[in-house]
């Protein structure tokens, strides 16, 4: 499941990832996407989850029973950490998600003054989280930065 605050970049993370393209005009999501990709002889479900605050109720639920979370963070907007460190906070403080593999995106790494992961690891409070496998890497959907590791990343959780 993918999930994070709105105009972080889920669904385009998931469209590079599905597609190999980056398109630059995304509408936002509402409620959530389903798809499926391809990659060799694996293949990744994704739920790119809406993240406009009136959808974030939802999100417990798409998270449900899912091999691992990615909570994708603009980096180069620390107005919105706060926030985003209290949805993600509060995301996995539910039961139902105990133990489920954490993957922190910090995305647009290509826009000056975009936080580094040891700063997301600061602010958004990562080190608090030791009840399950978290992991922060810092990304670009634009121009593709780390999406090699992010992708081992994730087929390394699967089943
Ligand atoms: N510069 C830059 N812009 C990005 C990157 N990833 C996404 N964006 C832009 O950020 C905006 C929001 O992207 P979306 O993928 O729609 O964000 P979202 O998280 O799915 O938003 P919601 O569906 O509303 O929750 C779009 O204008 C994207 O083109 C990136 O890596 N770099
Ligand atoms: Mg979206």
């Amino acid at each position: 499941a993918v999930i994070g605050l709105q105009a972080s970049g889920k669904t385009s993370f998931v469209n590079v990832i599905g597609n190999g393209q980056w398109v630059p005009e995304v509408v936002p999501t509402v409620a959530f996407n389903f798809r499926k990709i391809r990659k060799g002889n694996i293949t990744l479900k994704v739920w790119d989850v809406a993240g406009q605050p009136k959808f974030r109720t939802m999100w417990e639920r798409y998270c449900n029973g899912v091999d691992a979370i990615v909570f994708v963070v603009d980096a180069a907007d620390p107005e919105k950490f706060n926030a985003a460190r209290f949805e993600l906070h509060q995301l996995l403080s539910q039961q139902t998600l105990a133990g489920v593999p954490l993957l922190v995106l910090g995305n647009k790494s290509d826009l000056d003054g975009a936080a580094g992961v040891n700063d997301l690891i600061k602010d958004l409070e990562l080190s608090k989280i030791n009840d399950r496998p978290v992991s922060c890497y810092s990304c670009s959907m634009k121009n593709q930065h780390n999406l090699g590791v992010v992708m081992q990343w994730l087929t390394e959780r699967g089943h």
